[in-house]
């Protein structure tokens, strides 16, 4: 079979050209970080295909266009990738070091491709190029697949190592075929070309299943996220105090009430009683063991759940939060508030049969230490204090 490797640089960059307006078109849908990762990987496909085209014209166009031009904009397209890969892992981005590794190399390619042709050089500067960009993401995903990385992770990780694979290829070649060239029909050449050829294909399927699965946790978080103190809302709380419960452990719940809220409401309006909530819901975080599960059940009312907690253990810590919320007294129109709270605990005994019951008993507790006074602990069936 004969390979004419600029038809084959061609049809790469016209895939690449076709894939990126509809990735560009796709991401007005979205927004936050997987959109701009989704952003910059459309820009990498169109400068692909620009650095493929030049390519392809070597020998037929001055060496500044189809060396110093092709390999520059295929650099930047490389450093593109790997940042629109790291964004997406939620990794720290890397430009300069990007910037600086593309640069040099840019540099060195520019100088034996002018100064001082010289081909094989070109080849081990791309290739240690490649290699570097190529480590800065497999590091990030190698970690993402230790703990328990997706399928879109593997698939991107598949693509990768083919990239390394084609590259160990041509350098292989490089040191034993006398006679080389870009263009020249040598079986590493061919393997690189083609590989090239699909790989804005098989990159950009990898990228949007890894983007898809971004999006979805993004979804998931928002979705189980209060907006305005950034703690778990009812359904993750929900789905955490059932998980919770399905383990058999030992587990206490505690129901927290801020005290006359509304007359703060009242007082100094929704925005200030917004803010209130807030420092409340933090001041109580601030106190937590990790593994302990705290969120807003509604309104001014916060549900923690404290796994492998007996009642005299959730008693003291219901406690100690009550003290501190009313030794925290918020500055609120320049006026010193104080602001207390009612907690109502109780524990998994044999009888419950589900959460709901846990939690209706604490809401129980709660409610008799509203009606004693407020300000105070209950424990479900006695009042503590
Ligand atoms: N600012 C603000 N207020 C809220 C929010 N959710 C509920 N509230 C207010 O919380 C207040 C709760 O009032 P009540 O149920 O009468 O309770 P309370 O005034 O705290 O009195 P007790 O619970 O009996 O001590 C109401 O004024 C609600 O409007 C919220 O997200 N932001």
């Amino acid at each position: 079979m004969r390979f004419d490797l600029a038809t084959l640089s061609l049809l790469g960059a016209l895939q690449a050209l076709l894939l990126a307006p509809l990735l560009l078109v796709a991401t007005r849908a979205y927004t936050g970080r997987a959109r701009t990762s989704l952003r910059i990987w459309g820009t990498v496909l169109l400068l692909q295909s620009l650095g493929w085209l030049l390519a392809a014209l070597r020998g037929q166009v001055s060496d500044w266009w189809s060396i110093v031009l092709a390999n520059g904009v295929l650099i930047v397209s490389y450093a593109e990738t790997a940042r629109a890969l790291r964004l997406l892992l939620g990794v720290p981005q890397r430009r300069a070091w990007l910037a600086a590794i593309g640069l040099a190399a840019w540099l060195g390619i520019a100088w034996f491709g002018i100064v001082q042709p010289d081909y094989r050089t070109r080849v081990c500067i791309a290739a240690a190029l490649v290699g570097c960009y190529l480590a800065m993401l497999l590091w990030p995903l190698r970690h993402a697949l230790r703990s328990g990385g997706s399928t879109a992770q593997r698939v991107m990780l598949l693509v990768l190592a083919g990239a390394a694979v084609a590259w160990c290829l041509r350098l292989r070649e490089l040191a034993t075929v006398p006679q080389v060239g870009l263009l020249l029909a040598t079986p590493a050449n061919v393997v690189n070309m083609v590989y090239g050829t699909l790989e804005p294909v098989f990159a950009s399927l990898g990228f949007l299943l890894m983007y898809n699965e971004a999006a979805q946790a993004e979804l998931r978080r928002l979705a189980r996220t209060d907006p305005l103190t950034g703690m778990l809302n009812r359904l993750a709380l929900d789905e955490e105090g059932q998980r919770l419960f399905g383990g058999g452990d030992a587990l206490a719940a505690l129901m927290l009430d801020a005290d006359h809220f509304k007359a703060i409401n009242d007082r100094f309006g929704h925005a200030v009683g917004d803010h209130v909530l807030a420092a409340l819901a933090n001041g109580i975080a601030a106190l937590l063991r990790p593994g302990d599960v705290l969120g807003r059940a509604g309104g001014e009312e916060f549900l923690l759940l404290l796994p492998r907690s007996d009642l005299a253990s959730a008693i003291a810590l219901a406690e100690v939060l009550r003290a501190h919320v009313a030794t925290m007294s918020l500055e609120l129109d320049r006026q010193v508030q104080p602001i207390t709270v009612s907690i109502g605990v109780a524990v998994r005994t044999p009888d419950d049969r589900d959460m709901a019951g846990l939690v209706r008993r604490a809401d129980r507790a709660l409610y008799q230490a509203k009606h004693a006074g407020r300000n105070r602990v209950v424990a479900a069936d006695a009042l503590v204090a």
